[in-house]
């Protein structure tokens, strides 16, 4: 599992060492850290150190000492390095030791067009330009950087040769340590290497999507405060999931309920359905039109079809919503999942039913426009824009709102509890962004609350279990997505397919975590 916490709390627990003198060592380590990931991923994409171009941006503070020292290094090894300098003071200790290796700097504020020019033909940029000193985006000659160089590479694929890579500093400069807020210019990395801990801002919003991959150095410091934001790997996944006893039947296994569906919508049903069978649930019990019960029937002959209501039939779990539209048994299954202190999944049309006072063991699953409806019925005004510029804030507020556990959808998905523990997800693939996709993450977690055995073992499972366990299948989902697309375009009916392969490798333990 990682865990990230907010820059001020690293900060914080690098001052002791910084007051004891040990500021210079600490650089040090995070520049041998930063050095060993570049000449990593540069040997990978062109087999030599020798030769090869690299271009660091620095900037007046330590962030900028940490890439100075690295690109030192590089040069050691015979990369061919320029500095380009984004203050009139850079660390001077790491200029002199960049100097001394040969490497060559220009100032940025006199030749912005060359240095994006530099920047765009090198094989590695290195961006130290901020890092957890930075407020708001990039400013200046810096943002007109970060502007002329995305415009000279864009359109330009990862390749081989093509589109230089991009390793982040700490974090890509102008991005916010906590939040992940990139509202001003920033840089966009492939991979981030971070000092000490994982910073939120690395795993949130507009952050993930800038930071690309996140590697961690470790630098010595002390204990963290209580984490911000937890990220499950693959260990954390396969003992999650639930394996069958051999004293289980299909009953003792789990059973889900399924309300989802209705005539003009039939297909999310199915989609649900097949994904929460491919998930490893014991039965599927499905309510709501005759049509819809013929359609599942053919396609998924071991769910068990009626057009009842929630309180008669027995089931470990619910889920409610998707493909409902406005049907009115299927809105009246939804309100009834809710109260029947069940664990339950409430994705879309449901997320129109949702009223204050749930508990954790109700899971609601917007994306940035429906939580914008929700938190506008109980009195908070966000817009689209503003929660998908700062999830983590808007998902946990929603979930201090409603009492329940909040699933906000994004590029990286945050799941919150109403206690506060927070996840975040990001091994999705930008294909899944289709349409049905969300039934079939909403048929994972159903199936995972349905068979989830703490729910039985335990009088009360802790509040945040059922986050772990909305992260948990959102991570299955970004997985059999991630897997789908080597192959091509996702269509979300191949996904279940996947992701009996995903747990079936989960489990047998040869998954890796940089998918
Ligand atoms: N503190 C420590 O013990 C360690 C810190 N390390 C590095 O130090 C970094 C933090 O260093 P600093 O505190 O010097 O901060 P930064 O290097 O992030 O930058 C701060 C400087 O940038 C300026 N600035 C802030 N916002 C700006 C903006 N939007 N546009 C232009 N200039 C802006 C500030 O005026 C200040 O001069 C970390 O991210 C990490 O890379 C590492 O060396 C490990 C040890
Ligand atoms: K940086």
């Amino acid at each position: 599992m990682i865990s990230a916490y907010p820059g001020a709390a690293v900060r914080a627990a690098e001052k002791p060492l910084l007051d004891a003198g040990l500021g210079p060592a600490l650089m040090q380590r995070a520049a041998y850290g930063l050095y060993a990931a570049c000449a990593r991923e540069v040997l990978a994409r062109r087999g030599s150190l020798y030769g090869a171009h690299v271009t660091v941006l620095a900037g007046s503070g330590n962030n900028g000492g940490d890439a100075l020292y690295a690109g030192a290094r590089l040069a050691g090894r015979g990369a061919g390095i320029t500095a380009v300098l984004t203050s009139e003071a850079p660390h001077p200790e790491a200029l002199a030791a960049f100097r001394s290796r040969g490497g060559r700097t220009i100032q940025l504020s006199r030749a912005v067009a060359e240095c994006a020019r530099l920047c765009a033909e090198s094989d590695l940029v290195i961006d130290g330009i901020l890092g957890t000193g930075g407020k708001g985006g990039l400013r200046g000659p810096a943002a007109e950087l970060a502007r002329a160089f995305t415009g000279r590479i864009s359109g330009r694929t990862s390749g081989i040769d093509r589109r230089p890579l991009v390793i982040a500093c700490d974090l890509p400069s102008g991005v916010d340590a906590d939040t992940g807020q990139a509202d001003g210019e920033h840089f966009t990395a492939d991979l981030t290497v971070t000092f000490g801990a994982v910073k939120t801002g690395l795993m949130a919003g507009p952050g993930a999507v800038a930071a690309g991959r996140i590697e961690c150095i470790d630098i010595g410091l002390g204990s963290l405060p209580g984490p911000a934001l937890y990220r499950l790997e693959s260990a954390d996944l396969a003992q999650l999931l639930p394996v069958p006893r051999k004293t289980d039947q299909k009953y003792s296994r789990g059973v889900l309920g399924i309300a989802a569906g209705s005539a003009t919508y039939p297909g999310a049903a199915v989609l649900a359905t097949g994904a929460a069978l491919a998930t490893g649930v014991g039965m599927v019990r499905y309510l709501g039109p005759e049509s819809v019960c013929r359609l599942i029937n053919a396609s998924h002959p071991e769910a068990v079809c009626a057009t009842g209501t929630v309180s008669l039939v027995h089931v470990q779990a619910w889920l409610a919503g998707p493909g409902a539209g406005a049907d009115e048994d299927q809105r009246r299954r939804a309100l009834e999942a809710m109260a029947s202190g069940l664990p339950a999944v409430i994705d879309a049309d449901a997320i129109s039913h949702v009223e204050p006072g749930l508990g954790p063991q109700v899971i609601l699953t917007p994306h940035a426009g429906e939580l914008t409806a929700l938190l506008g019925r109980l009195g908070e005004t966000a817009t689209r824009e503003q929660i998908e510029a700062d999830p983590l804030r808007y998902a946990r507020r929603a979930a201090e709102l409603t009492g329940a556990t909040v699933l906000l959808k994004g590029w990286a998905t945050i799941t919150a509890a109403p206690t506060g523990e927070t996840y975040s997800q990001a091994e999705a693939t930008p294909w899944l962004a289709a349409a049905g996709s969300g039934d079939t993450l909403s048929g994972i977690l159903g199936s995972l609350l349905a068979t989830d055995r703490s729910n039985r073992d335990t009088a009360s499972p802790a509040p945040g279990h059922y986050a772990e366990l909305a992260a948990a299948a959102t991570s299955i989902h970004g997985r059999a997505g991630t897997l789908t697309a080597q192959s091509g375009p996702v269509e979300p009916s191949m996904l279940p397919a996947a992701i009996r392969t995903v747990i079936g490798e989960l489990k047998k333990g040869v998954v890796i975590d940089s998918v």
